[in-house]
Protein backbone atom coordinates (compact mmCIF):
# COMPACT_ATOMS: atom_id res chain seq x y z
CA UNK A 1 0.00 0.00 0.00
CA UNK A 2 1.13 3.14 -1.25
CA UNK A 3 0.50 6.54 1.02
CA UNK A 4 1.19 10.23 -0.08
CA UNK A 5 0.66 12.59 2.70
CA UNK A 6 -0.23 16.15 1.20
CA UNK A 7 0.19 18.62 3.95
CA UNK A 8 2.86 17.57 6.72
CA UNK A 9 1.79 19.34 9.57
CA UNK A 10 1.31 17.85 13.28
CA UNK A 11 -1.54 15.64 11.79
CA UNK A 12 0.36 14.28 9.10
CA UNK A 13 3.19 13.24 11.91
CA UNK A 14 0.71 11.89 14.29
CA UNK A 15 -0.60 9.21 11.35
CA UNK A 16 3.01 8.61 10.30
CA UNK A 17 4.11 7.94 13.55
CA UNK A 18 1.35 5.51 14.17
CA UNK A 19 1.52 3.70 10.53
CA UNK A 20 4.87 3.09 11.03
CA UNK A 21 5.00 2.07 14.64
CA UNK A 22 2.13 -0.29 14.17
CA UNK A 23 3.58 -1.80 10.89
CA UNK A 24 0.69 -0.89 9.21
CA UNK A 25 3.07 0.50 6.40
CA UNK A 26 6.67 0.83 5.90
CA UNK A 27 8.58 4.10 6.00
CA UNK A 28 9.42 3.47 2.32
CA UNK A 29 5.81 3.39 1.37
CA UNK A 30 5.28 6.75 2.00
CA UNK A 31 5.70 9.67 0.61
CA UNK A 32 5.09 13.47 2.23
CA UNK A 33 4.52 16.52 0.48
CA UNK A 34 4.15 20.42 1.60
CA UNK A 35 3.34 24.02 0.36
CA UNK A 36 6.80 25.44 0.57
CA UNK A 37 8.76 24.30 3.73
CA UNK A 38 11.38 21.84 2.89
CA UNK A 39 13.11 21.74 6.56
CA UNK A 40 9.79 20.44 7.47
CA UNK A 41 9.92 17.19 4.77
CA UNK A 42 13.40 16.21 5.65
CA UNK A 43 13.00 16.28 8.94
CA UNK A 44 10.14 13.40 8.53
CA UNK A 45 12.47 12.12 5.98
CA UNK A 46 15.00 11.76 8.44
CA UNK A 47 12.97 11.27 11.45
CA UNK A 48 10.77 8.77 10.20
CA UNK A 49 12.55 7.35 7.16
CA UNK A 50 9.43 8.42 4.61
CA UNK A 51 10.29 9.80 1.02
CA UNK A 52 9.78 13.22 -0.49
CA UNK A 53 7.46 13.67 -3.31
CA UNK A 54 9.66 14.52 -6.26
CA UNK A 55 9.29 17.53 -8.91
CA UNK A 56 7.70 14.92 -11.41
CA UNK A 57 4.89 14.30 -8.34
CA UNK A 58 4.82 10.21 -10.04
CA UNK A 59 4.38 9.04 -6.02
CA UNK A 60 1.10 10.22 -6.64
CA UNK A 61 0.11 8.53 -9.88
CA UNK A 62 1.35 5.34 -7.85
CA UNK A 63 -0.39 6.05 -4.43
CA UNK A 64 -3.15 4.25 -2.88
CA UNK A 65 -4.35 6.50 -0.60
CA UNK A 66 -3.15 10.30 -0.42
CA UNK A 67 -4.21 12.05 2.73
CA UNK A 68 -5.55 15.47 2.67
CA UNK A 69 -3.85 17.16 6.12
CA UNK A 70 -4.17 21.30 5.88
CA UNK A 71 -6.17 23.97 6.64
CA UNK A 72 -9.60 24.29 5.62
CA UNK A 73 -8.48 27.52 3.54
CA UNK A 74 -5.42 25.44 1.83
CA UNK A 75 -7.62 22.63 0.39
CA UNK A 76 -8.61 24.08 -2.85
CA UNK A 77 -4.54 25.22 -3.84
CA UNK A 78 -3.11 21.67 -2.53
CA UNK A 79 -6.16 19.77 -5.03
CA UNK A 80 -5.19 22.00 -7.53
CA UNK A 81 -1.66 21.54 -7.40
CA UNK A 82 -1.91 17.44 -7.49
CA UNK A 83 -5.21 17.20 -9.40
CA UNK A 84 -3.35 15.90 -13.10
CA UNK A 85 -1.50 13.57 -10.97
CA UNK A 86 -4.44 11.61 -9.78
CA UNK A 87 -5.63 8.32 -10.79
CA UNK A 88 -8.97 6.58 -10.45
CA UNK A 89 -9.31 4.00 -7.81
CA UNK A 90 -7.03 6.35 -5.47
CA UNK A 91 -8.84 7.13 -1.90
CA UNK A 92 -8.57 10.75 -0.69
CA UNK A 93 -9.02 10.43 2.76
CA UNK A 94 -9.34 13.66 4.21
CA UNK A 95 -8.88 14.82 8.00
CA UNK A 96 -9.62 18.22 7.19
CA UNK A 97 -12.56 19.97 9.16
CA UNK A 98 -15.33 21.32 7.80
CA UNK A 99 -15.17 20.27 3.85
CA UNK A 100 -17.40 17.86 2.51
CA UNK A 101 -17.17 14.60 0.62
CA UNK A 102 -19.28 16.36 -1.89
CA UNK A 103 -16.89 19.53 -1.87
CA UNK A 104 -13.89 16.97 -2.46
CA UNK A 105 -15.34 15.08 -5.19
CA UNK A 106 -15.93 18.98 -6.84
CA UNK A 107 -12.39 19.46 -6.95
CA UNK A 108 -11.16 15.85 -7.62
CA UNK A 109 -14.10 14.13 -9.75
CA UNK A 110 -15.52 11.33 -8.86
CA UNK A 111 -12.43 9.84 -6.90
CA UNK A 112 -13.23 7.48 -3.57
CA UNK A 113 -12.95 10.23 -1.06
CA UNK A 114 -13.35 8.54 2.89
CA UNK A 115 -13.50 11.54 5.90
CA UNK A 116 -12.21 11.66 9.18
CA UNK A 117 -12.19 14.03 12.39
CA UNK A 118 -9.37 12.62 14.46
CA UNK A 119 -8.38 14.31 17.70
CA UNK A 120 -5.25 15.10 19.07
CA UNK A 121 -4.67 12.32 21.36
CA UNK A 122 -3.56 10.39 17.89
CA UNK A 123 -0.04 12.09 18.90
CA UNK A 124 0.02 8.72 21.80
CA UNK A 125 -2.03 6.40 19.27
CA UNK A 126 -5.11 7.03 21.81
CA UNK A 127 -7.38 9.14 19.09
CA UNK A 128 -10.97 8.55 19.08
CA UNK A 129 -11.93 9.09 15.00
CA UNK A 130 -14.81 9.09 13.61
CA UNK A 131 -15.07 8.22 9.58
CA UNK A 132 -17.46 8.56 7.07
CA UNK A 133 -16.59 7.65 3.46
CA UNK A 134 -18.71 7.89 -0.21
CA UNK A 135 -19.80 5.32 -2.22
CA UNK A 136 -17.36 4.63 -4.41
CA UNK A 137 -14.59 3.44 -1.59
CA UNK A 138 -14.77 0.13 -2.38
CA UNK A 139 -15.05 -3.15 0.27
CA UNK A 140 -11.31 -3.61 0.03
CA UNK A 141 -10.72 -0.21 0.77
CA UNK A 142 -12.69 -0.02 3.91
CA UNK A 143 -10.61 -2.20 5.25
CA UNK A 144 -7.76 -0.75 4.72
CA UNK A 145 -9.33 2.68 5.91
CA UNK A 146 -10.30 0.91 9.26
CA UNK A 147 -6.28 -0.10 9.32
CA UNK A 148 -4.84 2.91 8.22
CA UNK A 149 -6.87 5.03 11.29
CA UNK A 150 -6.75 2.57 14.14
CA UNK A 151 -3.38 2.69 14.04
CA UNK A 152 -3.92 6.08 15.47
CA UNK A 153 -6.61 4.87 18.07
CA UNK A 154 -10.26 3.65 18.13
CA UNK A 155 -12.49 3.81 15.07
CA UNK A 156 -16.22 4.88 14.76
CA UNK A 157 -17.84 4.45 11.37
CA UNK A 158 -20.35 7.40 10.84
CA UNK A 159 -22.53 8.98 8.47
CA UNK A 160 -20.94 12.15 7.16
CA UNK A 161 -24.20 14.00 8.19
CA UNK A 162 -23.12 12.81 11.71
CA UNK A 163 -19.48 14.31 11.72
CA UNK A 164 -20.24 17.51 13.16
CA UNK A 165 -21.77 15.79 16.25
CA UNK A 166 -18.17 13.29 16.29
CA UNK A 167 -16.36 16.55 15.84
CA UNK A 168 -17.61 18.46 19.15
CA UNK A 169 -17.84 15.25 20.86
CA UNK A 170 -14.28 13.55 19.56
CA UNK A 171 -12.58 16.16 18.30
CA UNK A 172 -13.18 18.90 20.38
CA UNK A 173 -13.80 16.89 23.61
CA UNK A 174 -10.18 16.50 24.83
CA UNK A 175 -10.03 20.56 25.16
CA UNK A 176 -13.11 20.12 27.15
CA UNK A 177 -11.59 17.91 29.43
CA UNK A 178 -8.87 19.76 29.89
CA UNK A 179 -10.44 22.89 31.02
CA UNK A 180 -12.42 20.70 33.17
CA UNK A 181 -8.88 19.47 34.61
CA UNK A 182 -8.35 23.38 35.15
CA UNK A 183 -11.49 24.19 36.53
CA UNK A 184 -10.78 21.00 38.93
CA UNK A 185 -7.28 22.67 39.75
CA UNK A 186 -8.47 25.71 40.77
CA UNK A 187 -11.03 24.90 42.88
CA UNK A 188 -8.26 22.53 44.64
CA UNK A 189 -6.42 25.28 44.86
CA UNK A 190 -9.19 27.73 46.49
CA UNK A 191 -9.57 25.19 48.71
CA UNK A 192 -6.35 24.82 50.01
CA UNK A 193 -4.04 22.79 48.46
CA UNK A 194 -0.65 24.06 46.74
CA UNK A 195 -1.41 24.62 42.73
CA UNK A 196 1.74 21.35 42.61
CA UNK A 197 -0.54 19.02 44.76
CA UNK A 198 -4.08 19.91 43.03
CA UNK A 199 -2.16 19.54 39.43
CA UNK A 200 -0.79 16.39 40.57
CA UNK A 201 -3.78 14.97 42.03
CA UNK A 202 -5.77 16.38 39.42
CA UNK A 203 -4.06 14.87 36.61
CA UNK A 204 -4.02 11.23 38.16
CA UNK A 205 -7.24 11.48 39.16
CA UNK A 206 -8.66 11.66 35.22
CA UNK A 207 -6.32 9.74 34.32
CA UNK A 208 -7.28 6.67 36.27
CA UNK A 209 -10.75 7.68 35.78
CA UNK A 210 -10.09 7.40 32.18
CA UNK A 211 -8.89 3.74 32.42
CA UNK A 212 -11.73 2.91 34.60
CA UNK A 213 -14.23 3.97 31.88
CA UNK A 214 -12.96 1.22 29.96
CA UNK A 215 -13.92 -1.04 32.05
CA UNK A 216 -17.50 -0.42 32.96
CA UNK A 217 -20.90 1.81 32.43
CA UNK A 218 -20.27 5.10 33.31
CA UNK A 219 -23.32 5.92 35.78
CA UNK A 220 -22.10 2.53 37.41
CA UNK A 221 -19.08 3.84 38.14
CA UNK A 222 -20.54 6.87 39.13
CA UNK A 223 -22.74 5.30 41.54
CA UNK A 224 -19.90 2.78 43.10
CA UNK A 225 -17.98 6.21 44.08
CA UNK A 226 -21.32 8.31 45.53
CA UNK A 227 -21.80 6.73 49.26
CA UNK A 228 -24.94 7.73 50.59
CA UNK A 229 -25.31 10.88 52.01
CA UNK A 230 -21.55 11.30 51.30
CA UNK A 231 -19.06 13.82 50.28
CA UNK A 232 -19.71 12.92 46.42
CA UNK A 233 -23.45 12.79 46.81
CA UNK A 234 -22.77 16.61 48.08
CA UNK A 235 -20.86 17.56 44.87
CA UNK A 236 -23.15 15.90 42.43
CA UNK A 237 -26.63 17.65 44.25
CA UNK A 238 -24.39 21.15 43.35
CA UNK A 239 -24.03 20.15 39.91
CA UNK A 240 -27.52 19.20 39.50
CA UNK A 241 -28.61 22.04 41.28
CA UNK A 242 -26.49 24.19 38.46
CA UNK A 243 -27.61 22.15 35.96
CA UNK A 244 -24.08 20.98 34.44
CA UNK A 245 -25.74 18.04 32.07
CA UNK A 246 -27.58 21.27 30.37
CA UNK A 247 -24.47 23.09 30.44
CA UNK A 248 -22.52 20.20 28.63
CA UNK A 249 -25.35 19.75 26.73
CA UNK A 250 -25.20 23.48 25.41
CA UNK A 251 -21.07 22.97 24.84
CA UNK A 252 -22.24 20.23 22.72
CA UNK A 253 -24.39 21.98 20.78
CA UNK A 254 -22.32 24.98 20.03
CA UNK A 255 -19.38 23.13 19.02
CA UNK A 256 -21.61 21.18 16.59
CA UNK A 257 -23.01 23.82 14.96
CA UNK A 258 -19.63 25.54 14.85
CA UNK A 259 -18.91 23.23 12.65
CA UNK A 260 -21.63 23.15 10.13
CA UNK A 261 -20.70 26.61 9.73
CA UNK A 262 -17.71 26.03 8.98
CA UNK A 263 -18.71 23.55 6.51
CA UNK A 264 -21.00 26.40 4.82
CA UNK A 265 -18.32 28.96 4.85
CA UNK A 266 -15.90 26.18 2.75
CA UNK A 267 -19.16 25.79 0.21
N1 LIG B 1 -4.75 19.27 15.16
C1 LIG B 1 -5.96 18.81 15.49
O1 LIG B 1 -6.40 18.72 16.65
C2 LIG B 1 -6.87 18.31 14.44
C3 LIG B 1 -6.71 18.75 13.15
N2 LIG B 1 -7.55 18.34 12.19
C4 LIG B 1 -7.43 18.87 10.85
O2 LIG B 1 -6.23 18.43 10.24
C5 LIG B 1 -5.82 19.41 9.29
C6 LIG B 1 -4.33 19.64 9.47
O3 LIG B 1 -4.08 20.11 10.76
P1 LIG B 1 -2.60 20.25 11.33
O4 LIG B 1 -1.77 19.08 10.92
O5 LIG B 1 -2.75 20.57 12.76
O6 LIG B 1 -2.10 21.54 10.51
P2 LIG B 1 -0.62 22.11 10.30
O7 LIG B 1 -0.77 23.59 10.16
O8 LIG B 1 0.30 21.55 11.34
O9 LIG B 1 -0.15 21.50 8.89
C7 LIG B 1 -0.71 21.90 7.67
C8 LIG B 1 0.18 21.42 6.54
O10 LIG B 1 -0.48 21.71 5.29
C9 LIG B 1 0.49 22.15 4.37
N3 LIG B 1 -0.10 22.90 3.25
C10 LIG B 1 -0.70 24.11 3.26
N4 LIG B 1 -1.07 24.47 2.00
C11 LIG B 1 -0.71 23.44 1.19
C12 LIG B 1 -0.80 23.22 -0.21
N5 LIG B 1 -1.37 24.11 -1.02
N6 LIG B 1 -0.30 22.06 -0.72
C13 LIG B 1 0.27 21.14 0.09
N7 LIG B 1 0.38 21.30 1.44
C14 LIG B 1 -0.10 22.43 1.98
C15 LIG B 1 1.43 23.01 5.21
O11 LIG B 1 2.65 23.23 4.53
C16 LIG B 1 1.55 22.11 6.44
O12 LIG B 1 2.53 21.11 6.21
C17 LIG B 1 -6.68 20.66 9.54
O13 LIG B 1 -7.62 20.80 8.51
C18 LIG B 1 -7.39 20.38 10.84
O14 LIG B 1 -8.72 20.87 10.83
C19 LIG B 1 -8.51 17.40 12.45
C20 LIG B 1 -8.68 16.91 13.70
C21 LIG B 1 -7.92 17.36 14.82
O1 LIG C 1 -11.25 23.51 17.03
C1 LIG C 1 -11.26 23.08 15.85
O2 LIG C 1 -11.86 23.74 14.96
C2 LIG C 1 -10.59 21.77 15.47
C3 LIG C 1 -11.55 20.75 15.04
C4 LIG C 1 -11.50 19.67 16.08
C5 LIG C 1 -10.42 20.05 16.96
N1 LIG C 1 -9.92 21.19 16.61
Amino acid sequence: MNIVCVGAGSMAESMIHGWINKRILSPRNISVMNKSDVERLEFLRDEYGVNIVQKEKTELENADFILLAMKPKDVRAALGGIQEHLSPGTVILSVVAGVSIQTIQKLVGDLPVARAMPNTSAKIGKSATGVAWSKQVTLDQQYELRDLLSSIGSVTVVQESQLDAVTAVAGSGPAFVYYFAEAMTEAGVNSGLSLEDATKLVRHTIAGAADMLQQADFKELRKKVTSPNGTTAAGIASLEKNDFKRIIGECIEQASSRSQALGREFE
